[in-house]
């Protein structure tokens, strides 16, 4: 198609608002699920398997229910934040702006640690320990006025902030410096140097929330192409998991008020495909699979990578819509079945009962 074309999907958006079928603010979409499902539908490398996601659904029903697993169970976690004011979005925000890439190659013993609170923390639970750790330093890494500051906010006051309790230093430091530095001239110029002027402009609505933060901020813009296709596909999953964290920290209300919560979908990250493939719930080809059990490096944005991400999102997609039609009255959305077996596969790597490893990208995006 020519550039001088519209783009049919925008004449038919808008051909619904004329006939007021549609009123364009009033359905805001990601866009995320629709770009999913088309690349799960041109996935040779990796394919659902419809009767583990079945046998699937069912389990994690079953044991959601068991653990009554709700959006309260988020601020249970001892390093989540517990006051429900501008502090904690403040927080959330900055944790979901650094909330990426801490898998290491070192043992346990070696690897990425940070100590607080008497504990050692690895992978995500690092960035929260050194986000608390810092605050109880009196270092306001959580404030935007901070990060434009280049001379309080230096790459090595942020080694500081992320030092750890081995020799291997948090991935990707120069990186999260850079989302910071972003972050804090976005909030400047557009936000009134607060992300809770963000969520005002979402107007209640995720879908919105998480739209305005892939249009404003370069580092939540997590979308990449498909085998060259000319439409970029989107995953934006950090705006997506910063929504979610939102909505379960605030259990629904306040700030985290969002009437289309559900259209949140699961985060592609590296976990979540992990305990899928250890359910059979999705099935690699024999060449990716060989990849990832021998922890090569999977490029950020390659057609392995973008397959990986998109059919975990469709495969939870049908695991939602599964419990759904198992158990129709089900208080159940794609961030709780995510947020559950993230924790489960945790759970598992602690106990050591996580069987094939994750796959190894290195990128700000997840
Ligand atoms: N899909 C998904 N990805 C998640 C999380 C979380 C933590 N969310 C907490 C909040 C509520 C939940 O109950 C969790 O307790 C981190 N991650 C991602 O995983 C990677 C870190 O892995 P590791 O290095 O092993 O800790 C990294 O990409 C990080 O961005 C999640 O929930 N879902």
């Amino acid at each position: 198609m020519s550039d001088d074309e519209a783009d049919p999907e925008l004449l038919a958006l808008l051909r619904q608002h004329l006939q007021g079928k549609l009123t364009l603010d009033e359905e805001p979409n990601t866009g995320v699920l629709e770009g999913a499902e088309y690349v799960c539908d041109n996935s040779i490398d990796v394919a659902l398997d419809m009767r583990s996601c079945k046998n699937a659904a069912a389990a994690i029903h079953a044991q959601m229910e068991q653990q009554g697993y709700s959006p309260a169970k988020w601020s249970i976690h001892e390093l989540h934040p517990k006051t429900k004011d501008e502090s904690t979005i403040a927080f959330i925000f900055t944790m979901d702006l650094l909330n990426f890439s801490f898998w290491s190659e070192k043992p346990t013993a070696t690897r990425f640690a940070v100590y607080y609170r008497d504990q050692r923390w690895t992978g995500y639970w690092s960035l929260v320990a050194a986000l608390q750790r810092a605050l109880d330093e009196g270092i306001p890494i959580t404030d935007s006025h901070f990060w434009q500051d280049e001379e309080e906010c230096t790459l090595d006051v942020l080694r500081h902030v992320f030092r750890s309790c081995t020799d291997e230093e948090m991935p990707l430091l120069e990186q999260r410096l850079a989302c910071l530095r972003e972050a804090g001239t976005v909030l400047y110029e557009q936000y009134k140097c607060h992300p809770v002027n963000l969520i005002s402009a979402a107007k209640g609505s995720a879908a919105s929330l998480v739209n305005l933060l892939a249009r404003d901020f370069r580092c939540f813009r997590d979308e990449h192409r498909f085998e060259g296709q000319r439409k970029p596909i989107r995953f934006l999953k950090r705006a997506q998991i910063l929504v979610a964290d939102l909505w379960a920290c605030f259990e629904g209300e306040s700030y985290g008020a969002f009437h289309d919560i559900s259209k949140i979908t699961m985060f592609a990250d590296y976990r979540v495909p992990q305990i899928l493939n250890s359910m059979g719930c999705l099935a690699y080809s024999p060449p990716l699979d060989a990849a990832i059990r021998s922890k090569k490096d999977i490029p950020s944005g390659g057609s392995w990578e973008m397959q990986l991400r998109a059919c975990s999102i469709w495969c939870v997609e049908l695991i939602r819509r599964e419990i759904m039609k198992q158990h129709p009255k089900a208080d159940i959305n794609a961030v709780l079945i995510d947020f559950f077996l993230y924790d489960t596969i945790k759970a598992m790597e602690l106990e050591g009962t996580d069987t094939t490893p994750h796959h190894r990208t290195r990128s700000i995006w997840y």
